[in-house]
């Protein structure tokens, strides 16, 4: 499989029968938005793709229940730090089932990672890669001069005198950054460096290299905004402590966008995915994110919206459509797919999740079902239907074509039939209600 690196910014191939990825989680504060929801669903979707072709993955995912944010919220609310990230868990937990997604394998709350996370540190510290100022620790990106900024394309001198950075007398060059924070704000953790807390480039960095054992896994992903500074600081301390890169692949998708705008908690433009999968549903935010190349943004608007539900609408007509043949036809739905078809599926999947491709590839099977419709020609017919769902399936939406027709539903079709063509139009009417919550009208 061939997939885009942000840090070498070339396609890798990646051909291996077991994978390991690590996703940047949510930092629970608040409800998740749909442009949350779109590396949660590249990741499904890639995953979903390898395992449907015997790859085994193991899919790690951090939860960040230790940050200023979650502090800021609970001395608003008046609420301890727990009480803010209980709730914001189980809505983010209930999401993701909703959104029908494969969980990850592990999901690892920081909080529960404080002794490791004190002993990463103190490595770190021992090769003089990070240093303690009373209390606060911080790592010195000057000893990596070389590798820092590589995977956001930026020199440090360039950094520093874009003055973006906060000064801090304690820091030995402006861009080094806290991986343990002192501060009797909030929440406090113990640590052989004093009471504070880890800070949020830390936590990835650690849960990496606790479960993956110190080894280079193979793809990292999350959004674009994380590049800098958050992945190249993960990036940095993992190489600090184990001579080694991070990952073999550093996938990041594009932002959702409204107006224009990047969709963000900050800019108080957000949608809740919540509110949105209320108002709609997954297969229709999956089919948005699956329209467009992943690396690209993409804006929200009505018009996206509308083309997602007549995609729907176009698979679910085609489903009632085909179940009222195989009826009337009596065809025999066998198991078998069209491996042409199949083939194609996995070319354009291969080819850096060219998922927009694939949309194409089902409405040229739904033409050639049409077409076969027509014609009359039903010996192809399985063999199209199954490779559709097929796809479908694989692509985590869960709109697909019913072939499953039980007797019952076989007799009231025919009874409605009879009805028809003895004109009885109020017993067919009956009849039909009863149809239409079958999905067979
Ligand atoms: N508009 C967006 N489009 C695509 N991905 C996004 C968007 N906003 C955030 N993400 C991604 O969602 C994941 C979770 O991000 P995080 O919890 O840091 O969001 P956040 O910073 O709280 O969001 P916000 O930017 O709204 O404040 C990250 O991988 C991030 O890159
Ligand atoms: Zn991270």
């Amino acid at each position: 499989m061939k997939l885009f690196d942000t840090l070498t910014q070339e396609h890798k191939k990646i051909n291996k029968k077991s994978i390991n990825i690590y996703s940047c989680g949510p930092t629970i504060y608040d409800y998740i938005h749909i442009g949350n929801a779109r590396p949660i669903i590249l990741m499904d979707t890639l995953i979903r793709f390898l395992e449907s072709n015997d790859v085994k993955v193991n899919f790690l995912q951090n939860i960040t229940d230790i940050d200023d944010k979650i502090i800021e919220k609970a001395l608003v609310e008046n609420k301890t730090e727990k009480e803010i990230t209980d709730k914001y868990l189980a809505a983010f937990l209930e999401n993701l089932n909703k959104l029908n997604i494969r969980m990850p394998d592990k999901l690892i709350p920081i909080s529960e990672k404080i002794n490791e996370m004190n002993f990463f540190i103190s490595e770190l510290v021992k090769a003089e890669a990070a240093y303690d100022v009373e209390g606060d620790v911080y790592f010195d990106i000057q000893k990596f001069a070389k590798e820092y900024g590589k995977l956001s394309n930026k020199k440090i001198d360039d950094l520093i005198s874009g003055n973006r950075v906060e000064i801090d007398n304690k820091k030995m060059n402006p861009l080094d950054f806290n991986v343990w924070k002192k501060t009797n704000k909030g929440i406090l953790f113990d640590s052989s460096f004093g009471k504070g807390r880890p800070g949020w480039h830390t936590e990835c960095a650690l849960l990496i290299d606790e479960y993956f054992k110190g080894q280079t896994i193979d793809i990292h992903s999350g959004g674009i905004d994380l590049q800098f500074p958050h992945h190249e600081n993960e990036r940095i301390q993992f190489i600090a402590k184990n001579n080694k890169e991070l990952a073999d692949i550093w996938m990041h998708n594009g932002h959702l966008t409204i107006d224009g705008e990047k969709m963000s908690k900050s800019l108080g433009n957000v949608m809740t995915l919540a509110n949105f999968l209320n108002q709609y549903n997954s297969d229709i935010l999956r089919w948005i994110f699956l329209s467009t190349y992943y690396r690209q943004p993409i804006n929200i608007s009505d018009d996206i919206i509308d083309q997602a539900n007549k995609f729907i609408q176009k698979i679910n007509n085609l489903s009632k459509k085909i179940k009222q043949i195989i009826i009337t036809e009596q065809i025999d739905m066998t198991n078998i797919l069209d491996e042409n078809i199949l083939k194609e599926f996995k070319k354009h999947m291969l080819d850096d999740l060219n998922t927009s491709r694939v949309l194409t590839l089902i409405e040229e099977i739904i033409k050639e079902i049409n077409k076969l419709i027509l014609t009359k020609e039903f010996e192809k017919f399985a063999l199209k239907i199954n490779s559709l769902n097929y796809i479908l399936k694989t692509l985590g939406l869960s709109v697909n074509i019913n072939t499953i027709i039980s007797q019952d539903e076989k007799e009231i079709f025919w009874s409605w039939k009879r009805a028809v063509s003895e004109k009885d139009f109020e017993k067919a009417d009956e009849i039909r209600k009863v149809l239409i919550s079958k999905g067979v009208l």
